[in-house]
């Protein structure tokens, strides 16, 4: 008979050693089984107890979890296991006894959990076919010091794809109630395999309330998930509503930026009614994170690498997403080289980008394609609209978030739908800077949106107004090639779309509204021609 198959999703894995003052392994354990949402695995993971401790702690603690239906599995020990009775083990490569020996010792229906922390374990593993597999570290965790590198977000998925549908995986490694959303969401491959629950140490073992620990992650792992990709229609007149909402609104912009776009990205952000911070001290970001109605742009244009600007950068994702703000990520030069290619994918692994920006060279480096025809940071490659609006359609339902590809025509997915938009100007090229800005420009937009909207819409209007501010500076030139000129022009074009002045409101709205059309003949197709109800580009 087949091992039965366990409910991992909340899986609690002991441990004595960061235990809350007047505590011990027992009294949590028996905590959180009077939880309204007990774990609903209890591995016991005990490192320094001499075997007959282990033995005899373990039979008192599977007394507690048979009582109450919950199943105990040992790490590393298949003897105690034994000596005890308990529903198995979980096992890792320096064990003395491996998978297939623990089979043969414990039998056909006890469970069998093993660790993989990378694809040359995975290929092993499954030739072995434990009952389970637990995926870690996903970040870097101080409760096991020996682990192995963290493999975030992006790791688990592409261990997670290449597994067969039916094994089943828990997450391990610096999961908390903050993060445990992003770790399930963020980790479902393409074809929809997820993870089967998730395993925490310190978030529970840790804690001195750890029945409400259980109960706050049973209830974050079922709530519904935050950035729900919706069939989201655009429509003519959200444009001036979400352009209203900055004024309503007044979101702040923090900028992690490279040092060429700051002035400028400063000066564009307080044209549109927004305010900009420039913050690059993470003793501030918790606070900065914490107001209403802040975005993040992360601009990696100068990143430095190495320690010290990564964790510059995952310290402002980090307070970000546990608030739930809009991150913009520009993986400035992602295509360019080796050393930013592995920063950039190091930050879409870690944390949860809302959204990605970037030329073509750089999605195309994100999204693990080729990046040949690639030159310095502000590369651009000659890809035809229907690759391109594939790549960022593929990217934006890999990441689950919107993805934006900046160039003379602008694409937009966020996995479910598919936009391009061709409004703009010559000049945005020729101006440094012109196009990070625009980054803090869709902050402000997204920033200012209800928290329980797809941003979609909010991206598109804020892509369409900047490039339609582009073009009317650029008719101000009345033909002669001033870049600088155009540059002073374009600020007071986007400082005059932002103002509450009826008139004007008429007029940038006339020429809004034909803008949205033709972004709907992309993103809502109208008959005969074009795309079917529910297809999007990159399908037809
Ligand atoms: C659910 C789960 N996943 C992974 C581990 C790590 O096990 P291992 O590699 O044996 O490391 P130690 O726990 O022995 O330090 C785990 N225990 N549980
Ligand atoms: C026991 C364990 N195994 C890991 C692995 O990577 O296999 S990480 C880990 C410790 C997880 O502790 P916390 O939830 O406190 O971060």
């Amino acid at each position: 008979m087949p091992p039965p198959r366990p409910n991992l999703e909340l899986y609690l894995v002991t441990d004595s050693v960061n235990l809350p003052p007047n505590s011990t392994v027992y009294s949590q354990v028996e905590a959180c089984l009077s939880a309204k949402h007990p774990p609903t695995v209890i591995q016991l993971r005990e490192k320094h107890l001499s075997t007959a401790k282990f033995i005899e702690l373990a039979r008192d603690i599977y007394a507690l979890t048979s009582k109450h239906g919950v199943p105990l599995l040992i790490n590393d020990r298949v003897d105690v296991a034994l000596a005890v009775g308990c529903e198995g083990v979980h096992l890792g490569w320096d064990d003395m006894v491996d998978v297939p020996t623990a089979r043969k010792l414990l039998g056909p229906e006890k469970i069998i959990g093993l660790s993989v922390s990378d694809h040359e374990q995975l290929e092993k593993a499954l030739e072995m076919d434990p009952t389970y597999l637990g995926i870690g570290p996903v970040f870097s965790t101080p409760t096991k010091s020996d682990h192995n590198p963290p493999l975030g977000t992006s790791g688990v998925r592409s261990l997670l794809s290449a597994m067969p549908s039916t094994m089943q995986a828990v997450a391990i490694g610096g999961i908390n109630h903050d993060n445990v959303q992003r770790v399930l969401f963020q980790s479902k491959d393409i074809s929809g395999k997820r993870l089967d629950g998730i395993a925490v140490v310190s978030a529970i073992m840790a804690s001195p309330l750890p029945v409400g620990a259980c109960n706050l992650l049973h209830e974050t792992i079922n709530w519904p998930p935050l950035f729900v990709p919706t069939d989201y229609s655009i429509r003519a007149e959200d444009f001036p509503i979400y352009r209203d909402n900055i004024h309503k609104h007044k979101p702040l912009v923090h900028h992690i930026t490279n040092n060429v776009v700051k002035s400028i990205s400063a000066n564009i952000t307080l044209a549109i009614g927004a305010s900009p911070v420039m913050s690059e001290n993470p003793a501030e970001f918790a606070d900065l994170a914490a107001l209403p109605n802040v975005g993040c742009v992360l601009n990696m244009g100068t990143f430095t690498g190495g320690r010290e600007s990564l964790e510059l950068f995952l310290g402002a994702l980090r307070e970000h997403n546990v608030r739930g703000n809009p991150v913009i990520f520009d993986p400035v030069g992602a295509g360019a080289t080796n050393a930013r290619r592995e920063f950039a994918q190091m930050i879409v692994g870690t944390g949860y980008c809302t959204i990605i920006k970037g030329n073509e060279g750089e999605i195309r480096s994100l999204a693990g394609l080729e990046t040949a025809k690639m030159r310095g940071v502000d590369g651009a490659g000659e890809g035809g609209s229907e690759e391109l609006a594939e790549i960022v359609h593929d990217l934006a339902s890999l990441e689950n978030n919107i993805v934006l590809m900046t160039g003379p025509k602008d694409y937009i997915s966020n996995g479910a739908r598919t936009f391009c938009l061709s409004n703009g100007s010559k000049y945005q090229s020729r101006v440094t800077g012109i196009g990070c800005a625009l980054g803090s420009v869709i902050a402000a937009f997204c920033a200012a949106a209800p928290v329980d909207e797809s941003l979609i819409g909010p991206v598109i209007s804020a892509v369409g107004m900047y490039n339609i501010a582009a073009e009317r500076a650029e008719k101000l030139m009345e033909g002669s090639d001033q870049p600088g000129k155009w540059a002073t022009a374009f600020v007071d074009c986007l400082a005059t779309m932002t103002m509450s002045n009826e008139n004007l409101t008429e007029l940038i709205a006339a020429q809004e509204v034909e803008e949205l059309r033709n972004l709907e003949k992309w993103g809502r197709p109208t008959g005969g021609e074009g795309l079917k109800e529910g297809e999007d580009l990159a399908d037809a």
